[in-house]
């Protein structure tokens, strides 16, 4: 059977969204855990694995930019699919706790419970880890006066107490993750509905990036996404990341763009056309 990969342990956001990828397609993989998103793609990339779901934007808390980074630098794989998940976070602790002085989730959700946390535990030390279901594992494992924020999940998964339910900032909080394999091909739907690409243009020069936006202005492509990061080879330097529509009938002028895109580029990396699925739960 082949294996989709996600991040780990059991009862993160991820493993949710991962478990019902698979039963939207007949739970034809079997998952795999990994502790961190790095090691995920790269198992893709390297074949020990045939695909893996990762997060990839947040509506509160933006971008992560370790698969953002990961994807540009370290491995060459292609969009699948994209799946918009609903994230709920929930405080929990083990048993009864007098008083918390210690809140401990993944970075993300700490993010993007930050609101809830001024208002309730504003003398609180907060502790980031890989997932938030390693923080309500190391929480069931008997860390004192410390509360997780994690997945309904992972409280039934570790035995811990709800103190406090869907404490997101926002009710609406959702994250994008992505379904990446080696192939290049969309799935779940039957047209392809947006692409990804990253770049590096040469920021030397005024107008580059102007230049390339009025590529897609030129062809009508709508644009739904734009982040820059760093490219790693010193200060200033940034590379890009689009994402643009895409449809059956756009596919020319969009296949236009991208060239003419790619010419005003030292590089571009072309990362897929892809579905979209909007999970109903
Ligand atoms: O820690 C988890 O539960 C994850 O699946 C990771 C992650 C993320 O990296 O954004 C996934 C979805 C939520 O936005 C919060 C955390």
């Amino acid at each position: 059977m082949s294996v989709l990969g996600f991040l780990g342990p059991c009862g993160t956001h991820s493993e949710e969204a991962a478990i019902y990828t698979n039963a939207l397609f007949g739970n034809k993989w079997v998952l795999k855990a990994y502790r961190n998103i790095y090691d995920v793609l790269v198992a893709v990339h390297k074949g020990q694995i045939d695909c893996c779901l990762v997060p990839v934007e947040n509506s509160i808390e933006g971008s992560v930019r370790i698969t953002l980074d990961t994807l540009a630098h370290d491995v060459d794989l292609k969009v699948n699919m994209e799946l918009v998940w609903k994230v709920h976070n929930q405080l929990m602790a083990k048993g009864k706790v007098k008083k918390i002085t210690k809140l401990i989730s993944h970075p993300q959700a700490l993010a993007q419970c930050r609101g809830y946390i001024n208002k309730n535990y504003p003398e609180a030390e907060l502790i980031e880890v890989s997932s938030t279901a390693h923080a309500a594992e190391l929480v069931a494992s008997g860390m004192e006066n410390a509360a997780a924020i994690a997945s309904r999940r992972s409280a039934e998964i570790y035995k811990l107490t709800l103190l406090d339910k869907d404490i997101q900032d926002n009710c609406d909080n959702v994250t994008r993750f992505i379904f990446l394999s080696k192939r290049e091909e969309y799935i779940g739907r039957q047209d392809p509905e947006k692409v990804m690409l990253i770049c590096q243009m040469d920021g030397s020069k005024a107008g580059s990036l102007c230049a390339v936006l009025a590529e897609f202005a030129k062809y009508n492509i709508n644009m739904t996404h734009i982040e820059s990061r760093p490219n790693r080879r010193g200060l200033g330097n940034y590379m890009f990341f689009f994402e643009v529509e895409a449809s059956p009938a756009s596919k020319e002028h969009l296949e236009c763009a991208i060239a003419a895109v790619k010419n005003k580029c030292f590089w571009l990396k072309d990362m897929g056309w892809f579905t979209v699925v909007k999970a109903d739960k």
